[in-house]
């Protein structure tokens, strides 16, 4: 462990890392969970697979597809909280009042919204292999609740290399205090 981790070591945490489909959550909670010792957890494992043919045929999820995904992730999130205190989560968090479900857990939760020009993503989508196709790519934006000026959330901006974002990422964790409520967890 480095000293950073060291540092981070001994308090519970959930980082979410955030984003349009494409934005590098995946990639980036897979840096950090490495870099922090921390356990992964992927959202996208949690849809039904309705919801993911549904998205790979080229709809869109409604609010009402999505409810059924929150409670699951929220249910697996509440039941493994006391054995893995310590964790990363790549999800989307599109909603606002989504968002708000996972603070509701009660955890130590920072949110690291990944953002860009859409371009940008759309390029990276179109070069990797997914279920979810570049063309829902503006129904994602569209969908997305604005994150500036909420608390505990830090936008990073993905136009850097994994490594670079990681390291920032990580600063931000460390200068991050987190809620007195949260704090006991
Ligand atoms: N910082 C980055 N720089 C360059 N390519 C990236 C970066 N982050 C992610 N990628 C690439 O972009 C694509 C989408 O990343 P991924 O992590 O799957 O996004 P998401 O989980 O948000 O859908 C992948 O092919 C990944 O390798
Ligand atoms: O619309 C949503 O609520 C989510 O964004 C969801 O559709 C998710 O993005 C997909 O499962 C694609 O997975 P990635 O975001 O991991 O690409």
């Amino acid at each position: 462990m480095d000293d950073a981790a060291t540092k981070l070591s001994a308090r519970p945490l959930l980082l979410v890392v955030m984003g349009v489909s494409g934005s590098g959550k995946s990639t980036l909670a897979r840096a950090l969970a490495e870099r922090l010792e921390l356990a992964l957890f992927e959202a996208d494992d949690f849809h039904s697979a309705a919801a993911v043919a549904r998205m790979r045929s080229g709809l869109p999820l409604t609010n009402e597809w999505r409810e059924p995904w929150m409670d699951a992730l929220c249910q697996h999130l509440s039941r493994t909280r006391a054995s893995v205190p310590r964790r990363v989560l790549a999800w989307s968090g599109l909603q606002r009042d989504h968002r708000a479900r996972i603070l509701e857990l009660g955890e130590p939760t920072l949110f690291l919204h990944l953002v860009g020009p859409p371009a940008l993503v759309a390029s990276r989508m179109a070069a990797r292999e997914h279920f979810f196709p570049a063309s829902l790519l503006d129904s994602q934006y569209a969908a997305l609740d604005p994150t500036a000026g909420e608390a505990n959330v830090v936008e990073l901006d993905i136009g850097v290399p994994v490594e670079r974002l990681c390291a920032v990422a990580v600063e931000h964790v460390r200068m991050w205090q987190p809620p007195k409520a949260a704090d006991g967890c």
